[in-house]
């Protein structure tokens, strides 16, 4: 049998333990420095390296172990630096203002990563910008890993200009003339990566995968420009989707480019590569190992993809789709699902590398392989009577649609008692030490149950009180029993695993463990309905009933591969839509259902969005439709592009929508008002992820600035998203001053020195 070489495009940089969140942490709050900071990392890296090896992976990737963001780190390590940071030296202190502000300067804004649940911070040039490279960090991470590895396995990663020039806010110059400036330090990076002798280079081009945004022209002006005509083979790697017929074709006619890698996971690269051919000179990287999920491939798609590669291309190596940044460190670490009828199935990114050579060997001809990977799903089949997709016989139409249409909602609604431009916030209050602590005793049995819900209580008594002292109109019992607006659903309903290590970076030091989908979803008993009355009985005010929306829940966790997402958001809308009948009976006028990774679950294909966006809002309205017209559905969204979906924002038909918009002014709220959204509207009236406490002033302002867009009686003032990142003494100044603006702008409604539209 000829060997199959394989390939890996990056690996969790958190650590088995999050390693490095907490040295990030340390060395932020000034504990540690700057040399033990990178000391911590380089620890990190160089196990996930080790594993590699062990695994016998033929080519590792260097370079790429960043603290904070790929992108960001990118930026700096060109001098991309906006003209706030100028006056700090370059070095990493500046790499994190960068990444989260410093004295009065705005940090980077944050947005999505293409499709998942990781964030990377944008870029800003602007006309104070020199492009001053800063690669000497960069140069030793190679040195590093040539050191631990050798040359021939040691891959350094480069991101690709046209994907730093596309992610980029330019508010000086174009695209092109960013490129220009950019084109002649990536040349003599390239020649410098080159004379260390590596064999091969990957540039990650994610860009490649935004097909309908034509980069065809940067990119015809970037490699031609870039590429040494001699040194390591150049392997030009895309992820999350295909690059579309423009983007391939030009990448098979590069004669530069030795080695293309490609997803096989998502979008349809195969018909790509039958309708143009694959280069017999250039090597395929065959990314059909899932790194955005924890399933094992299946059989079938080996079998099928194996077909495929004898068929149509003669150099190929088996490698993850995308860098295995998106799943957790190592499976075994999970004890208490040994044992588990999924548990044989599951394979995070230390597993992934198994996966990859089990893949390679049944590709190179091993049968005995494959018939053995088939029994294990085999196995898992008849452990669970799961899959049934009979969508129609569990709900029907009315199901979907509130009983009465939003006007006639509304009045009965009227504003429960509260003042014109209602106050509220987006759900959760800071998470204390004392909170995490509760938490952590009563999962390791130190505490009783009693004990535990005795201290959430405590906290919920706080929140309650605090809102009460500010004022604001309607309140919310703050999240303290919640780790994270998804695991804790996830813990409370049957069908899904939650894990006790599965940590995923999502931003920053920032982590989530998202739970795993392994059989049909039950809601066996009311998940949030003990928190909301203790918190209704110590208030006169509504309390708002917060639930996680069901694409929130199905895009945070790790979905079954061989079930339909339509039908998994079902089960969950179904599950959620009990949980609002039982807050209904226990008193809740007011339910909050989130829903901010809607737009992220978006393919990013124009064809793809219509189906998907209405089976996403439909799977919201089945949550939401049994809903009371008395009852008042608020969602909330954040942290993307909202213009794009707007009309499927409108059809989600809640009563208010609370948006993040801290930094678009109104141009958010234009878009709506053009599309004629006159449903209740809540834009965040300031950024949350900033320690900086907004002033009565600057907030004042923002509402008046919503009152030229919208009606008085559509507006509801809130910051623009949760505050569990935040101190307490952070979120009382601020939610103090918000009340204090609102106040002011109702006073001056009444008295007539302002005329509502
Ligand atoms: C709103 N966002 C969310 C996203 N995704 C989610 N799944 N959830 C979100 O809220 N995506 C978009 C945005 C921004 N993303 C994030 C993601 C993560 C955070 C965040 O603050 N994460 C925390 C996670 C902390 C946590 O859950 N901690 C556990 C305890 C964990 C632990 O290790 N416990 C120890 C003991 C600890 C002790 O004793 O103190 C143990 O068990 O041994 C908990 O709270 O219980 C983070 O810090 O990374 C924010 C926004
Ligand atoms: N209710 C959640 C929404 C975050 S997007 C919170 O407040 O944290
Ligand atoms: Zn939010």
């Amino acid at each position: 049998m000829t060997r199959i070489s394989t390939s890996t495009l990056g690996f969790p940089r958190m650590g088995p333990n999050r390693e490095l969140k907490f040295s990030l942490e340390k060395y932020w709050k000034g504990e540690i420095s700057d040399i033990e900071l990178l000391n911590s990392a380089n620890e990190i890296e160089k196990s996930g390296w080790k594993l590699q090896m062990e695994a016998s992976i033929d080519r590792i990737t260097v370079g790429d172990h960043y603290l904070y963001d790929m992108v960001l780190t990118w930026s700096d390590n060109l001098g991309l630096c906006p003209s706030r940071f100028q006056h700090m030296d370059a070095g990493l202190k500046r790499m994190f203002a960068m990444a989260r502000g410093v004295d009065g300067s705005e940090a980077l804004s944050m947005k999505k990563w293409i499709t998942s649940n990781y964030h990377y911070m944008v870029p800003e040039y602007d006309e104070s910008t020199v492009i001053k490279p800063n690669i000497e960090l960069y140069l030793n991470d190679i040195k590093r890993g040539i050191d631990f590895l050798g040359a021939q396995t040691a891959t350094p990663v480069v991101l690709g200009p046209v994907s730093l020039v596309f992610f980029t806010k330019i508010s000086h110059g174009t695209d092109e003339s960013v490129l220009a400036t950019l084109l002649p330090h990536y040349k003599n990076l390239l020649a410098t990566i080159a004379e260390m002798g590596v064999a091969e280079v990957q540039i990650h081009e994610p860009a490649l995968v935004f097909a309908e945004q034509n980069i065809s022209h940067l990119l015809s002006i970037a490699y031609p420009a870039i590429l040494p005509k001699q040194g390591p083979i150049i392997n030009l790697v895309s992820f999350m989707e295909d690059i579309g017929e423009e983007n391939y074709q030009w990448a098979i006619s590069q004669a530069e480019i030795g080695i293309i890698s490609l997803d096989f996971t998502r979008g349809h690269t195969m018909d790509l590569i039958h309708k143009f051919g694959f280069p017999q000179d250039k090597t395929l990287g065959v990314g059909m190992i899932d790194s955005r999920n924890v399933w094992t491939i299946q059989p079938e798609k080996v079998s099928e993809v194996s077909d495929f590669l004898k068929a149509h291309v003669v150099k190929f190596r088996i490698q993850p789709s995308g860098s295995l940044q998106y799943l957790p460190w190592d499976f075994s670490c999970e004890k208490e699902l040994e044992g588990h009828p999924a548990s044989s199935l599951l394979s995070f990114a230390k597993q992934k590398l198994s996966e990859i050579q089990m893949v390679a060997q049944v590709i190179a001809g091993d049968m005995l392989l494959l018939k053995s990977h088939a029994d294990t799903w085999e196995v898992f089949y008849k452990s669970v009577a799961s899959g049934t997709n009979q969508p129609n016989k569990r709900w029907t139409e009315q199901d979907f649609v509130r009983s009465e249409p939003f006007e006639k909602r509304n009045e009965k609604q009227g504003l429960l008692g509260s003042p014109l431009l209602p106050t509220t916030t987006i759900g959760s209050f800071p998470q204390t030490k004392e909170i995490r602590r509760l938490r952590s005793q009563y999962r390791s049995g130190k505490i009783t149950k009693a004990v535990y819900e005795a201290g959430i209580d405590k906290q919920i008594a706080y929140a309650i009180g605090i809102q009460e002292a500010l004022g604001l109109d309607i309140l919310v019992h703050g999240e303290a029993e919640r780790t994270d607006m998804v695991e804790f659903f996830a813990h409370q309903m049957t069908g899904l695993l939650f894990t006790s290590n599965g940590w995923v970076q999502s931003f920053g030091s920032r982590c989530v463990r998202p739970p795993i989908i392994w059989t049909d979803i039950q809601r066996p008993h009311p998940m949030t309905v003990r928190e909301f009355t203790v918190a209704q009985e110590l208030t006169e005010k509504p309390v708002k009933g917060m639930l996680t929306g069901p694409i929130t829940i199905l895009n945070w966790s790790f979905p079954r591969i061989d079930i339909s997402r339509k039908e998994q958001a079902f089960q969950l809308a179904l599950a959620i839509r009990q949980e609002v009948k039982d807050l209904e009976t226990a008193g809740c006028r007011v339910i909050q259902v989130d829903e901010p990774a809607l737009r992220e679950g978006m393919p990013l294909r124009q064809h793809g969005r219509e189906s998907y966006l209405q089976w996403a809002v439909d799977a919201f309205r089945l949550a939401t439709g049994g809903a009371k017209s008395e009852t008042q559905i608020h969602t909330h969204m954040c942290y993307c592009e909202f213009k794009d979906c707007m009309g499927a924002i409108d059809r989600m038909d809640t009563d208010f929508n609370s948006i993040e918009n801290s930094r678009s002014d109104n141009a958010t709220l234009e878009a709506f008002v053009d599309i004629g959204y006159n449903k209740g509207f809540g834009p965040g009236v300031y950024d949350i992820h900033s320690p900086v406490i907004p002033t009565v002033d600057f907030m004042e302002s923002k509402i008046k600035g919503f009152l030229t867009c919208l009606p008085v009686n559509q507006l509801i003032v809130n910051p623009d998203c949760g505050l569990k990142t935040r101190t307490w003494p952070e979120t009382i100044d601020s939610l103090k001053n918000m009340v204090e603006a609102t106040a002011k702008v109702r006073a001056q409604i009444l008295a007539s020195s302002i005329s509502p539209s």
